[in-house]
Formats: structure tokens, sequence, C-alpha cells
């Protein structure tokens, strides 16, 4: 799998743990920064990682931030992008196989590399349940994202 993957500098420690677990797995993995602690902003980071995923040129993204949320919310803003914070196994296979989420949040401030990088595994490895009601309720989101691109 094509894994695109960012963090802020309350991440990239967890983030990197995360890369080369992926890596070690086989999977391909564009990391997108940020590599020290020195402070910036999530934003910019979940920008590059939200569009290769949006425009398919990775199947799917993963962003850490301190607490994941500022990477969720500004993910969320990309058309295309359907960005969970997960912080729990149940809910890592869940948002895959309800919301077909095609980006994972995660907080190094809130989870420990051990749980996390069980979250990732299952999210990677969890299909998406093509039952209509999941396929009914993605189409809404994608109504709203096409609601506001024209009347923004
Ligand atoms: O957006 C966040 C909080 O919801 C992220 O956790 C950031 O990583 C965090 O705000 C960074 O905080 P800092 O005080 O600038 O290190």
């Amino acid at each position: 799998m094509k894994i695109a993957i960012g963090a802020d500098h309350a991440g990239f420690r967890l983030k990197d743990e995360i890369v080369k677990a992926l890596r070690e797995d086989g999977h391909e993995v564009e990391d997108f920064g940020c590599h020290c602690a020195d402070s910036i902003d999530y934003p910019d980071y979940a920008l590059p990682v939200g569009e290769k995923v949006a425009s398919g040129e990775a199947d799917r993204g993963i962003l850490i931030c301190g607490t994941g949320i500022g990477m969720t919310i500004a993910a969320n803003k990309i058309p295309g992008v359907r960005c969970a914070l997960v912080h729990d196994l149940f809910s890592a296979k869940a948002t895959r196989e309800h919301n077909d989420s095609n980006v994972l949040a995660m907080g190094e401030r809130v989870v420990g590399p051990g749980v996390a990088l069980e979250i990732v595994k299952v999210w990677i490895g969890t299909e998406f349940s093509e039952g209509p009601r999941h396929r009914n309720r993605i189409d809404k989101i994608k109504s709203l994202e096409e609601k506001y691109a024209l009347h923004p």
C-alpha cells in the first residue's frame, strides 16, 4: 500500500516509529516530515498528506500531532479526505468499515507507541464494509463537500 505520512513537532517521534514499522511490513511510505522538535504548524503537514490521498497518489494517509485533533480538523477541510481521529482498536476497525476513512490521525501526547502501532495495523488491514447504508452516508458527506465548494 502507498501511504503518505506527516506530523508536527509534537508528533514526529511517533510518526518516525510508524514509518519504520510500515516499511518493515513492505508498505511504500512517503514521509512529509517534520523531523525535529522545532515548533511548526500542523496544517502545513496535513495539507500535503491530505492532497496525496485526495488525488489518489497515495492509498492512505497518517497524521500525528500532540492530540491528533488539529491534524484531523485541517485534513478534513480537503475535499475527498475522510480523516478519523483514533486512539483505540475498536474505532480503528469501525472507521474503516463504516466511514471508509482514508486518513488516520493520532496524538502522540495521548497514546503510547505500542497501542498506536496496533491501531495502524488494524486500520491498514480493515476493508470498508460495502453495505448500502454506509455507502449512502459517505455519498451524503460528498454532497456536503459539493454544496460548500459551489457556495463557500
Ligand atoms: O492541534 C493540536 C492540539 O489539538 C496539536 O496537538 C498540536 O500538536 C499542539 O497544539 C501543539 O502544541 P504546542 O504547545 O505548540 O507544542
